[in-house]
């Protein structure tokens, strides 16, 4: 009644002066201020209000049993986890640091809209908060910053993984984004993953530091990134261990696929644009940087004077960055080490936090040293064949039976054979899965294949060994012969011998000496 009183007395002019000096008269005396957070800021939408919301939705949550009797509940596309929130103008209290504030959702209708390039919804929706004025200054910097991280949090727990990749070979989408994705449904973790247990837990410990570490690497002036190279035969779950490692700490995959990468500008622009948080894969690096030292010998650096011989001496890319030359470019359509090690290593690795570099090889022998060096690759870590320990955890995912449930004998015998056999875990798996509708027979097939591995791998060595031992023996014929030669022949110098290497030397310039005489004979002879 009042406001129609109002409207009809007062020119809108003086009514709205006198709003504002209402507001500010109760404003004076409250002991309380209040901020707005709505759903849409102008034409944008309010990132505050999406975390305050997933942030209530945490506490909301747990306090369903309390005084809450309505919630309202989400799922997002490509969320496997719903999240709870308040209902229409509902309230809840959340204390930070020993402060209470009230949070209260208010929802009103949007009055009619004019003509707008893009339709606003019909609700509109906010969270007001409600603090005392005096703890305003103290929590509202630090607790909105704490609710935006939190969200974060939740919003990265909630949601699937996405596994990036670039096979779009540089073109870029709608958006401009050269990574194409899809949601990342890898079932592998680290209780699944096979391997040493000390090993195993060495790793997660390592990755926990990582994650938790922000403070250490501000402190120590270190980007906030971590190198693993992962190496070792085909299928003992390299590409397994990425997954868990993903699923563990809640990351996003980047699988860098270096082949449908052309230059060292577009390695920088992927880099640029994957997010914080995430793991970057290169699988086989091995196999990339051939690729790439293919393309350096027909390029300008061919004219160097690079060994031909040798498909790419790697080293010299490496000595190029650390003298600076370049961006490493070479002929301009190619990526090259420098490049590689720019992107993982340069300034160029620090645009976003929190990153996890990942390499992978069958042939750790293979890679240049500048890869290798300490502070580019943290850990090095050795995917082996089964181990014992390895083999129980298979026997366990796939068969569902502990150690103690098998008999003894059997046991002892698998641990005795398992480390010669030298069977990858995906060969071991494969023998589980056949037969894992039988346990006993999956037990016996695979204690014999085992026994049958190790059997042929000890022949094998032998047989190398013989190989090895009658070179050897060869080799030390040959020299026995060629000192008898030495000691026979009228040139011979009693009492001295020397190497194979140096008398064929001395020999070949002996005979040198001949021809050039010969020669000069002949010429001589013309002349006359
Ligand atoms: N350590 C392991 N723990 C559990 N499963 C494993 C392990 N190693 C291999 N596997 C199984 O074998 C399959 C192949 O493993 P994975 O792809 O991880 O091997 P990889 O080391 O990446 O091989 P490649 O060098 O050929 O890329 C996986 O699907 C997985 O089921
Ligand atoms: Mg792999």
């Amino acid at each position: 009644f009042c406001q129609t009183l109002l409207q009809t007395v007062f020119p809108p002019e003086l009514r709205f002066a006198l709003a504002k000096l209402f507001n500010k008269i109760s404003h004076w005396f409250s002991s309380y201020c209040y901020f707005d957070i709505t759903e849409i800021d102008g034409v944008n939408t309010n990132e505050l209000y999406n975390a305050v919301q997933l942030y209530l939705s945490s506490s909301v949550s747990t306090s369903v049993s309390g005084s809450h009797s309505r919630l309202s509940l989400t799922r997002a596309v490509n969320s496997s986890a719903v999240t709870f929130g308040l209902s229409n103008n509902d309230s809840i209290l959340d204390v930070f640091n020993g402060v209470t504030v009230v949070w209260e959702h208010v929802v009103t209708q949007r009055q009619t809209q004019t003509f707008s390039w893009r339709p606003l919804p019909e609700e509109k929706r906010g969270f007001t908060l409600r603090i005392r004025k005096r703890y305003k200054s103290l929590i509202l910097n630090s607790y909105l910053d704490f609710i935006m991280e939190r969200a974060g949090d939740i919003r990265r727990k909630n949601q699937d993984r996405h596994l990036y990749t670039n096979s779009r070979g540089g073109s870029l989408d709608s958006r401009g984004h050269p990574w194409e994705s899809v949601p990342f449904k890898h079932p592998s973790t680290f209780e699944t993953l096979a391997m040493d247990p000390i090993k195993k837990t060495k790793l997660m410990e390592d990755l926990n530091d990582f994650a938790n570490g922000e403070k250490f690497y501000q402190k120590t002036g270190r980007a906030w990134k971590r190198g693993y190279l992962l190496y070792g035969p085909p299928g003992t779950g390299k590409s397994s261990m990425i997954a868990a490692m993903a699923n563990y700490l809640g990351y996003d995959i980047y699988d860098l696929e270096l082949t449908e990468v052309h230059t060292n500008s577009e390695l920088r622009k992927l880099l640029m644009k994957t997010s914080s948080k995430s793991i970057i894969v290169i699988e086989d690096i091995d196999c990339s940087i051939n690729l790439t030292n293919r393309k350096k010998n027909h390029g300008p650096m061919h004219s160097r004077n690079v060994n031909s011989s040798n498909c790419y001496d790697a080293a010299a890319a490496a000595a190029e960055q650390m003298r600076g030359e370049g961006d490493g470019n070479v002929g301009g359509n190619s990526i090259t080490l420098s490049g590689l090690l720019n992107f993982t290593d340069g300034l160029w690795s620090c645009c976003g936090s929190e990153r996890i570099f990942v390499f992978t090889t069958n042939h750790i022998e293979k890679l240049d040293p500048a890869l290798l060096r300490s502070g580019r690759m943290d850990l090095h870590i050795f995917m082996s064949y089964c181990s014992f320990p390895a083999l129980k955890i298979l026997l366990r995912n796939y068969l569902g039976c502990k150690a103690d449930d098998l008999d003894g004998d059997v046991l002892r015998d698998l641990e005795s054979v398992v480390d010669e056999a030298e069977m990858t875990p995906a060969d071991v798996s494969e023998v589980l899965i056949k037969n894992r509708r039988d346990r006993d027979r999956a037990v016996r097939e695979l204690l014999e294949t085992l026994k049958v591995r190790a059997e042929k791998n000890k022949r094998r060595k032998k047989r190398s060994k013989k190989q090895s031992m009658s070179e050897e023996e060869e080799e030390e014929e040959e020299e026995e012969e060629q000192e008898k030669r030495a000691l026979e022949s009228p040139n011979g110098k009693e009492g001295f011998s020397f190497g194979g290497q140096f008398e064929k030397s001395c020999e070949k310039v002996e005979n040198d000496h001949e021809e050039e005489e010969e020669k000069e004979e002949e010429e001589d002879k013309k002349e006359k």
